[in-house]
């Protein structure tokens, strides 16, 4: 682990594809990340449409994991259109992304229904990169720890035991940094991350909130990641726009020392 992160979290970046890509994107996006050489810096996840999983986890090189998008909370039955974490790990997926705000605001999934997904898939061994963040108008209105807290809330109280939580990787997303190319600056990405480490440690355990990864996401890119990747209580990122295109090489190497990087 890098010395000067002055902690052992290890890195984490995600990408997460959302509803984009081919077969042929997918092959071109893996042929490139199959040329990194992780060595161990960095935990790497990414995240096709689920169509896309089964060809992703056949071509991609170890090391590199596969996260679903979404993942029910129940096993099997009538539940058009849905996929269980336990049919997730029987195709070999590792993680799933829940609660993502697309997943909130179109889809309106409440914070009660995004924690029993999480404790579902906990149940299942599936890991779990777990979302949250603010919308523009709650930031304006000062609301931001307000709402972070009561969406971690909501799923740590989901958590029952506290093993738990080394399968689980928060993702700090603000609403209005998604998509939109405005991302957080350095100092605003810390300062949530900070709140979010100290109610871990103050209503789960101390050792839960130094080992539990908190990453950031939000219009990252090879260009702001390097400045957000400094900053001490961000562990990672999770990548939507730039992990199609070859900057997520770029962002994935921030937390590669520079004699290991692809890119010299
Ligand atoms: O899951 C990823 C986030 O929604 C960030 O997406 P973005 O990098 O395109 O802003």
């Amino acid at each position: 682990m890098d010395p000067e992160r002055k902690h052992n979290r290890k890195p984490f970046v995600g990408g997460n594809f959302k509803m984009n890509g081919s077969r042929a994107m997918l092959k071109e996006i893996i042929d490139r990340l199959n040329t990194l050489e992780l060595k161990n810096h960095v935990e790497v996840v990414i995240s096709p449409p689920t169509l896309y999983i089964d060809q992703a986890h056949k071509s991609v090189r170890e090391g590199i994991s596969i996260a679903a998008q979404n993942a029910f909370n129940c096993t099997k039955g009538a539940y058009t259109g849905e996929i269980s974490p336990e049919q997730l790990k029987d195709v070999g997926v590792d993680w799933v992304i829940l609660g993502h705000s697309e997943r909130r605001e179109i889809f309106k999934e409440a914070d009660d229904f995004v924690a029993s997904k999480v404790a579902h898939a906990l149940k299942c061994d599936l890991k779990v990169i777990a979302c949250i963040g603010e919308k523009l108008e709650e930031r304006e209105a000062n609301k931001t720890e307000e709402v972070v807290i009561r969406q971690l809330q909501a799923i740590a109280k989901n958590i029952d035991d506290e093993k738990k939580w080394e399968i689980v990787v928060i993702a700090y997303e603000p609403v209005w940094a998604i998509g939109t190319g405005k991302v957080a600056t350095p100092e605003q990405a810390q300062e949530v991350h900070v709140i979010i480490r100290k109610w871990l440690a103050e209503n789960v355990s101390e050792k839960v909130a130094q080992e539990t990864r908190i990453i950031y996401g939000g219009s990252v890119n090879d260009a702001n990641s390097p400045e957000l990747a400094k900053q001490l209580d961000i562990d990672g990122f999770l990548v939507g726009g730039a992990s199609l295109t070859e900057k997520f090489i770029k962002i994935i190497e921030c937390f590669i020392p520079p004699e290991d990087r692809k890119s010299k």
